[in-house]
């Protein structure tokens, strides 16, 4: 091949990737669609291949010993040392990929997996090396939390420390991820707040999204991330967290979770406050998550009941167009504090 062709194959790769994040993820629809080059791609590539990691811890309908033994083959791929192949993985995963008229977007990007991989080691050496290890950390947590409820047949955490050590590997290590890449040439000061304060907005973003997904993480994943020292004080059974006759005892808990995810918001805000645009880097990539989380705390607040009865609290859509349409001209970074009162309190179209 030569290097013009190996260069088209890589863009249309790249537009592949971007197709594919597009897909799979709102959040991350709208951050990269906010950064410029060359974070977007980083960010983008670093995205799917955790994404990867996700889409078989979550998949109930492969038996606990077989997506550890896929995580870890996973995370040797990922290993620079080791000469494990992309093809024997496919191999592995192969018999587990859902038939192509029935395979969901997320099924499609585990699918092309050596598509991926490729197009991430076509990126520069810098960010590749700053993005790998966090994206193993994840992987290998994955394969631990796994294997720990390999006989429950899905994650069924029992703490509240075991439920942020959880949201450690799936969402902190992702943030040490964005922190390695944006935080690059900053002053020492600047990274140090950065990496004080990125383990809290990530936790923020993670336990709202367990709050928010109690129904679907049970019954599409078989997985309850919801204590089970918390559900036991309302005396639910983890297999009934979405029985009508545990409601309330479960949206008690929800607002627990809802709870502890606020008390991570000042320091994700002190993020926002000190984390540089350059790189392509920009403040609305990551003030724009924020402040959905935010507003999906204000719905729980209100209508919690609502995470199993209609299984679904989510910002309105208009809101969330109007929330974009503020950070469509340049938005100063002392309005963070304004737009966060307003949303915590109703929704900005209103
Ligand atoms: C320092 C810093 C910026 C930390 C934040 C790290 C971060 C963005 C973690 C991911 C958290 C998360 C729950 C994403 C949800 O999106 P999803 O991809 O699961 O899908 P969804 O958008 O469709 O819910």
């Amino acid at each position: 091949m030569t290097t013009a062709q190996h260069e088209l194959t890589t863009d249309a790769d790249l537009e592949w990737c971007y197709d594919a994040v597009h897909g799979v993820s709102r959040t991350f629809s709208i951050t990269i669609d906010r950064l410029e080059e060359p974070m977007s791609k980083h960010i983008c590539l670093g995205y799917l291949l955790c994404r990867i990691a996700d889409t078989i811890e979550d998949a109930g309908h492969i038996p606990p010993a077989e997506q550890t033994e896929l995580l870890t083959e996973y995370d040797r791929l990922l290993d620079p040392e080791t000469d494990q192949s992309v093809e024997a993985f496919m191999a592995n995963v192969e018999p587990w990929l859902p038939e192509p008229a029935d395979r969901s977007n997320d099924w499609n990007v585990v699918a092309e997996t050596p598509r991926v991989l490729q197009t991430f080691e076509s990126l520069n050496e810098e960010p590749r090396e700053i993005m790998r290890e966090p994206v193993r950390e994840l992987v290998d947590g994955m394969a631990m939390f796994t294997d720990r409820y390999a006989d429950e047949g899905g994650l069924r955490l029992q703490t509240l420390e075991e439920l942020e050590e959880y949201c450690w590997y799936a969402a902190g290590t992702v943030g040490t991820l964005i922190t390695g890449l944006v935080a690059r040439g900053a002053s020492k000061d600047r990274a140090e707040e950065m990496r004080d304060n990125a383990r809290s907005f990530a936790l923020l973003l993670q336990l709202v999204n367990i709050a928010k997904d109690v129904e679907s993480d049970y019954h599409e994943e078989n997985n309850v991330y919801l204590p089970a020292e918390w559900l036991a004080e309302e005396d639910v059974d983890l297999d009934a967290v979405t029985d009508e006759e545990n409601h309330n005892g479960v949206t008690n808990v929800v607002e627990r979770v809802t709870g502890r995810a606020e008390t991570y918001l000042d320091d994700a805000q002190r993020y926002l406050e000190v984390v540089p645009e350059q790189h392509g880097n920009r403040l609305s990539a990551w003030a724009i998550p924020y402040l959905l989380a935010v507003g999906t705390m204000r719905e729980l607040r209100e209508r919690p009941e609502d995470v199993v009865e209609e299984g679904d609290v989510k910002v309105p859509r208009a809101e969330v167009y109007a929330l974009l349409q503020q950070f469509e001209e340049d938005m100063s970074r002392s309005r963070l504090d304004e737009l966060r009162a307003t949303m915590a309190e109703q929704p900005l179209h209103q």
